[in-house]
């Protein structure tokens, strides 16, 4: 199985190439990219279960950005695109880091954070007054945001959603916060690409699988390898 980058050449969009190639100077997907890059650009839900350190940052941006860009009508600032949520700040700051390379040569599309630290009013000020195509948040924070619903144009905002991914799914849920996922996933339109990574499968994931996929692509990857030694590495479709 060829795992370059450059098989992905006429799928995506060149930019999102040249950034993985020249910026992260990567020239193979990992497993976990391989199996769910394809998988999300062909329309398909996908749960990973993928150990730490597998190369899921890539394996939804990738696909979340190809989605966008594949809308023939410019993104409003007013219209959100994409959702990603993560467990802790530090991860969801991790994720923005590397979204901000692509970002630099798509200026057509934005990114904000909401990760707590600030007052829920400045949250939803610095929506209302800038919006932002792709949201990366905190399960709490995201939750407090969309139950102001009289006071943000966010729930307008969220009608244009296309991806939603959940980082780090297990982690999610060991930390409390099956409500507040729920009760996002009740306030978000159904149709939607929905990417979860795990870095294992409980009765719990399956649970939350249930509740927010549509009949989704499984991928499990056990080895961190790239390419030169393909892992155990199973597709289910
Ligand atoms: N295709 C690739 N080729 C080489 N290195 C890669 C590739 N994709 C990602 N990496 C590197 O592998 C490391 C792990 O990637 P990433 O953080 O996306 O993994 P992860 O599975 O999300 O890990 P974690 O669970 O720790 O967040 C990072 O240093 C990243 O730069």
């Amino acid at each position: 199985m060829d795992l370059g980058w450059v098989t992905l050449k006429g799928l995506v969009n060149p930019e999102l190439l040249k950034t993985v190639e020249e910026v992260f100077c990567f020239t193979t997907m990992t497993p976990v990219q391989a199996a769910c890059i394809p998988a999300m650009l062909n329309y398909k839900d996908v749960a990973a279960e993928a150990v730490t350190g597998s190369g899921k940052t890539l394996a939804f941006l990738v696909p979340l950005l190809q989605i966008l860009l594949r809308r023939d009508a410019k993104w409003k600032k007013s219209e959100v695109g994409a959702v990603i949520i993560a467990p802790t700040r530090e991860l969801a700051q991790q994720i923005s880091e590397v979204l901000e390379h692509f970002l630099r040569s798509l200026p057509s599309l934005s990114c904000a954070l909401y990760i707590g630290g600030t007052s829920v009013q400045d949250d939803l000020d610095k929506f209302n007054e800038s919006g932002t195509n792709i949201i990366i948040a905190t399960p709490g924070r995201l939750e407090d945001l969309l139950l102001h619903r009289e006071a943000s144009n966010l729930p307008a905002a969220l009608k244009y959603l296309e991806v939603l991914i959940l980082d780090e799914a297990d982690c999610l849920l060991s930390l409390g916060f099956e409500k507040a996922l729920n009760s996002i996933l009740q306030m978000l339109p159904k149709q939607r690409r929905t990417g979860l990574f795990s870095a294992t499968q409980t009765t719990e994931i399956l649970k939350l699988i249930r509740a927010g996929l549509r009949n989704p692509v499984s991928v499990v990857v056990r080895d961190r390898q790239t390419a030169a030694s393909l892992g155990e590495f199973l597709l289910d479709y």
